[in-house]
């Protein structure tokens, strides 16, 4: 008798969904050409919680990574916020003007070409609706492209002679993003107090060299009734932290305390980074993950980048033994970024309590482990 055949966790990024392929219906709305939003699109009124704009002292924090308190600032923006804006990143203008743009000319090619690089459904890259669209009754107004590694094959497929510009500037956006990325965790990292001996997984020489990531384009086109359409449903990112880079048009917010919904005002230049679930086990809940949505514009087309890093696939995440203690026992199960992936798949945003050991007997709840922003 053959033994059964033992499921093992996919070791690459692009495998992920081999379990759990999803069958989204690539949208078919030419988003250009509506008056209205028709009623595949229709999404109760977005009012849960009230929005408001980001300004004075309850606003987003905006960090100066130059500034020499960068870590403490960061500390405390990672605490309370869970998201925050950062200037003086080192990633150039020249190459965030050129990622736009190569974003906006693929977002330009007509929706027949833009198919031909369709994600699969049981794939990770190419074009396509958001992944969590199977989780909602209603389609997003959005499109996106994902990205892992190369994205020449998918590029190929959307400009058959001319591919390599587009292929050029997400590798460079890639490889910048990376270095970044590392060294944004670390400053994170020492506003807990861990060191380079506290994770192995940093590799040699501390540069997170296997870590992984996903590249994401958003594009949002305008909509005649924004208050009737979602741009982005309300999620948290399934990372360790998400560096996005938006353009002038703003949508993006944030569920602050569990009330209200601030806009993250975009900053010329500032790249927006974002507590995932990854970290939030890793901080043993010190940092806990941020629920955010994007919402649409009535006149203006809305452009996101998001870089979405996370840990070598081997790796287990677990809360760092630093951060545990008797008053503080550890609050999740190790877990790797595929098994944490094929969770969300499966438990959208319960994904997080999904993996969660006990339940504390006073401190810390888990904010966003509720499916309480309604979807109709
Ligand atoms: C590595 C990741 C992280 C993913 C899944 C997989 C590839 C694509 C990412 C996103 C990008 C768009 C929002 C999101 C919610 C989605 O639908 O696809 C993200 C999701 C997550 O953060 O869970
Ligand atoms: O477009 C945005 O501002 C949000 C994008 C986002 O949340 C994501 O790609 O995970
Ligand atoms: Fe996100």
């Amino acid at each position: 008798m053959k033994p059964p055949t033992e499921y093992t966790m996919p070791s690459r990024l692009a495998e992920v969904y081999k379990a759990h392929p999803a069958y989204l219906h690539h949208n078919h709305l030419d988003f250009e050409s509506l008056r209205e939003v028709p009623e595949s699109h229709a999404w109760p009124p977005l009012d849960d919680y009230p929005s408001r704009d980001s300004y004075g002292a309850e606003s987003v924090p905006v960090i100066d990574l130059a500034d020499p308190n960068s870590v403490k600032l960061v500390g405390y923006a990672c605490k309370t916020w869970g998201v925050f804006q950062v200037t003086n990143h080192s990633i150039s203008m020249r190459l965030l003007d050129n990622i736009e743009s190569e974003g906006q000319r693929l977002f330009s090619l007509p929706r027949q070409q833009k198919l031909k690089a369709a994600r699969l459904p049981d794939g990770i890259s190419g074009y396509g609706v958001a992944r969590i669209s199977s989780f909602f009754p209603k389609l997003m107004w959005s499109e996106g492209f994902t990205i892992v590694g190369s994205p020449a094959e998918h590029a190929r497929q959307l400009w058959p002679q001319d591919f390599s510009s587009f292929c050029d500037a997400m590798e460079e956006y890639e490889k910048e993003m990376k270095q970044f990325a590392g060294r944004l965790l670390w400053l994170i990292l020492s506003s807990l107090g861990i060191n380079k001996e506290d994770i192995k997984w940093a590799g040699p020489t501390g540069d997170f060299g296997d870590a992984g990531a996903v590249l994401q384009l958003n594009s949002y086109p305008a909509c005649p009734e924004p208050n009737r359409a979602m741009g982005l449903a309300a999620h948290t990112d399934s990372t360790l932290l998400t560096v996005l880079y938006q353009n002038s048009t703003s949508g993006l917010q944030v569920l602050r305390d569990g009330v209200e919904w601030v806009t993250v005002t975009p900053i010329k230049g500032a790249l927006v980074i974002n507590v995932g679930d990854l970290l939030h086990i890793l901080s043993n809940g010190r940092y806990p993950s941020i629920l955010h949505r994007a919402v649409v514009n009535a006149t203006h087309h809305r452009l996101s980048i998001a870089y979405l890093y996370g840990p070598p696939m081997n790796v287990q995440i677990s809360p760092l033994s630093k951060l545990v203690d008797p008053s503080h026992p550890p609050l999740y199960r190790p877990v790797t970024w595929s098994e944490y992936l094929d969770a969300k798949a499966q438990h959208f945003n319960k994904a997080l309590s999904s993996v969660r050991l006990c339940t504390p007997l006073n401190g810390f709840v888990d904010m966003n482990n509720n499916n309480s922003v309604k979807v109709g």
